[in-house]
């Protein structure tokens, strides 16, 4: 293919009700979208990169300006060009990890739709559907927290992550253990909120019978993981933590978890993911699906992941209601608390028009 040309797209999209982490609120979520015109087809890509640098360093000006002032342009040398090749042709520039993921994901999609496969098929789905849990964040009181996870619970997601932070964890665990019994798959996050001082509170958890504990630690602790692994009965799972295949793999071998939430914007792109899958799968370390609040662009690619046989526990990727009264594709709807594969060419949707325009605040379009 020959890419010529990359639009930078802007889009505020409203959430339904504001989602606090232990790193802060999110009320809306202004999304980067890129759609790469080539002479075959063209593709959508979603960056994930928040507002603020608070997830990671990465942030949405900060990734329209790389993709604009180096990424794309640096694109301009391939005469052909496929989706293998754009991560391999952005090395030079360091991390960005999230602005490559898009750029990828969007020559990606302008590839498959080209060639008519779908993105599942092209990364090895193995299901037609998949399980979806909800990720719950942190609320002014445990009764507003309860009332939350009796309406989740009710829509018929299969499994409650709980956000946590000091001085909202072992309450909120213990009231909705309390409340909806042992049955029910639950899991917190923590956002990297700890540290390894506070390892004697955090087993205070182990008593709930929790499928795992998200990044209690700052990203960079792996070995501060891997000893809070030997002291906690809960599995660790790390997400800010791993960068890439070889990141996992580390992590893996120093014992610094035994769950790995795959999110293919923080390790560079969907061709990554499933090289962390597949990593993770060669040593027995079962991986989901994380989300990071994306429109049904990104959602659809999401679901196509964790349809992939390694992904067996149930992802963040909740339907679109969870965050948008509005998507910018048809919405992704609960059906018993799994969400179709899509099985179009590519990404398997498309933004609506009319619900692109009415979001978006601002294109750049990038020749070639
Ligand atoms: C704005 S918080 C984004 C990062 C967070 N994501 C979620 O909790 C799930 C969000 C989603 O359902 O997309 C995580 O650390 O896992
Ligand atoms: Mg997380």
């Amino acid at each position: 293919m020959k890419l010529t040309g990359v639009e930078l797209r802007r889009v505020r999209m409203p959430l339904v009700a504001p989602f606090r982490t232990s790193f802060g609120v999110e009320t809306t979520r202004d999304v980067l979208l890129l759609r790469a015109v080539t002479d075959e087809a063209e593709g959508w890509g979603e960056c994930v990169a928040l507002t603020d640098p608070l997830y990671s360093s990465e942030y949405v000006d900060g990734a329209a300006d790389v993709l604009r002032r180096y990424l794309v342009p640096a694109l301009a040398a391939h005469e052909r060009l496929d989706a293998n090749m754009v991560v391999p042709a952005l090395h030079r520039f360091k991390g960005h990890r999230m602005a490559k993921a898009a750029l990828e994901m969007a020559v990606l999609d302008a590839e498959l739709r080209a060639a008519g496969r779908p993105l599942a098929r092209e990364l090895g789905a193995v299901r037609e559907r998949v399980p979806c849990g909800v990720s719950v964040g942190i609320m002014g009181s445990v009764g507003e927290l309860l009332d939350a996870v009796d309406g989740y619970l009710e829509a018929g997601y299969v499994r409650i992550k709980l956000k946590i932070q000091p001085g909202w964890d072992v309450e909120p665990v213990r009231a909705v253990r309390e409340r909806f019994g042992d049955d029910v798959l639950l899991q917190v996050d923590a956002n990297t909120a700890y540290t390894l001082a506070d390892a004697r509170h955090l087993a205070r958890l182990d008593p709930f019978g929790l499928l795992l504990i998200e990044q209690p630690l700052d990203e960079e602790d792996v070995l501060g993981h891997a000893e809070l692994a030997r002291t906690l009965a809960t599995p660790i799972c790390l997400d800010e933590s791993i960068t890439s295949a070889k990141s996992a793999a580390d992590a893996i071998r120093l014992g610094a978890c035994s769950i790995v939430n795959i999110k293919p914007g923080r390790v560079g792109g969907y061709l990554e993911a499933r090289r962390v899958h597949d990593v993770c799968a060669a040593h027995g370390v079962p991986v989901w699906a994380g989300g990071m609040l994306e429109t049904g662009l990104g959602r659809a690619a999401n679901v196509a992941l964790a349809a992939l046989p390694g992904f067996t526990l149930p992802g963040d990727t909740s339907a679109s209601d969870r965050y948008y009264r509005t998507d910018i594709t048809p919405p992704f709807v609960l059906e018993d608390g799994h969400l179709p594969v899509p099985t179009a060419p590519g990404l398997g949707v498309e933004p609506l028009p009319d619900a692109l325009a009415a979001v978006t605040t601002g294109t750049d379009w990038l020749p070639l």
